[in-house]
């Protein structure tokens, strides 16, 4: 199933912090979502999983602006990990990932055997079914949100919404949970600080920039050492990943892109300058030079 965001605007307060944004995520394709704190990655996505109205354009999934389904249409057809962490706290592992079958129950219905099969292997899914009756408030960070990746899963949807799913895990898990996505085969959109784990799990990648979108295209056509540059303010070399052949992004981590100039190579004690991203001279080939949302 397709999603498509058009000409999109989210605004809070009356303040604008995206704006004209397109992209789209092919059927049973991973799409991520790319770009520096505050880009905007977190309030597209709100507006896919209907937490956040757009100010202007349209979420599109299989032909429908989401907005225009009922509640019940809208969560049979997204599922969300969210930012916003869940306040029920009190509940069970067991109790939180059942509430992702809400939508396929009738009013006052309890669990069915299907119910109840589904939540079992999400947990599985996820490597928690030891803590199915565990309560939530006891779990660590990363536990917490594969329980919560798990809901989202047991929810069944047809198009599967990521904010930072791999915040807090260790690195095993990420690699866990980002081969799950790749099992799925379901429309995915998700949004990823960690570029290479982007460039190895998404087929496509949209690159937000204040507010905007600053190139979209494979992890190939999009990860030039010109774009982490311009848009993220970092020196880095992109090469091929010696055992996947995926675009492997090597940081410098010494020194910020514009630090380059005036800075001898390995000499750690030299003073570094601002981040070239801060006053970008011009845009890179391939990147539409972004504007300032207002
Ligand atoms: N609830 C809110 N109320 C007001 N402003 C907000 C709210 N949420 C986000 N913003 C602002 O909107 C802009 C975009 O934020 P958003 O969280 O979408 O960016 P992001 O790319 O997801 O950032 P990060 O990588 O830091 O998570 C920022 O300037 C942020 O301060």
């Amino acid at each position: 199933m397709n999603v498509s965001v058009e000409d999109l605007s989210v605004a809070y307060a009356g303040r604008a912090v995206v704006s004209g944004v397109h992209l789209v995520a092919g059927d049973g394709e991973i799409a991520g979502l790319v770009g520096p704190n505050g880009s905007g990655k977190s309030s597209v996505l709100r507006t896919v999983y209907r937490h956040l109205k757009p100010a202007a354009g349209r979420v599109v999934v299989d032909g429908r602006d989401v907005w225009d389904l009922s509640p019940v249409q809208a969560a049979r057809q997204v599922a969300a990990l969210p930012q916003e962490r869940t306040s029920d706290f009190e509940l069970t592992v067991g109790d939180i990932v059942m509430m992702g079958r809400t939508p396929y129950k009738g009013p006052f219905a309890g669990d069915s055997a299907t119910d109840r099969a589904v939540v079992a292997r999400a947990l599985a899914q996820v490597g928690m079914a030891e803590a199915r009756s565990r309560s939530f408030s006891a779990l660590s960070g990363g536990e917490r949100q594969r329980v919560l990746l798990a809901r989202a899963l047991a929810q069944d949807p047809d198009v599967l919404v990521l904010d930072e799913p791999t915040n807090h895990l260790d690195v095993l898990h990420q690699v866990e949970l980002l081969a799950l996505l790749r099992e799925q085969r379901r429309t995915t959109l998700v949004s990823l600080h960690d570029l290479n784990a982007a460039a190895s799990v998404c087929d496509r990648l949209h690159v937000l920039h204040r507010g905007r979108v600053v190139a979209s295209g494979t992890p190939h056509e999009v990860l030039t050492p010109e774009l982490l540059a311009e848009v993220f303010g970092v020196r880095a070399a992109v090469v091929e990943h010696p055992l996947t052949g995926d675009p492997l992004i090597a940081f410098d981590h010494r020194s910020p892109a514009g630090a380059a100039a005036g800075t001898v190579a390995g000499d750690v004690s030299a003073p570094a300058a601002r981040p070239a991203a801060a006053t970008p001279a011009g845009p890179p080939p391939g990147v539409t030079e972004p504007e300032r949302v207002p």
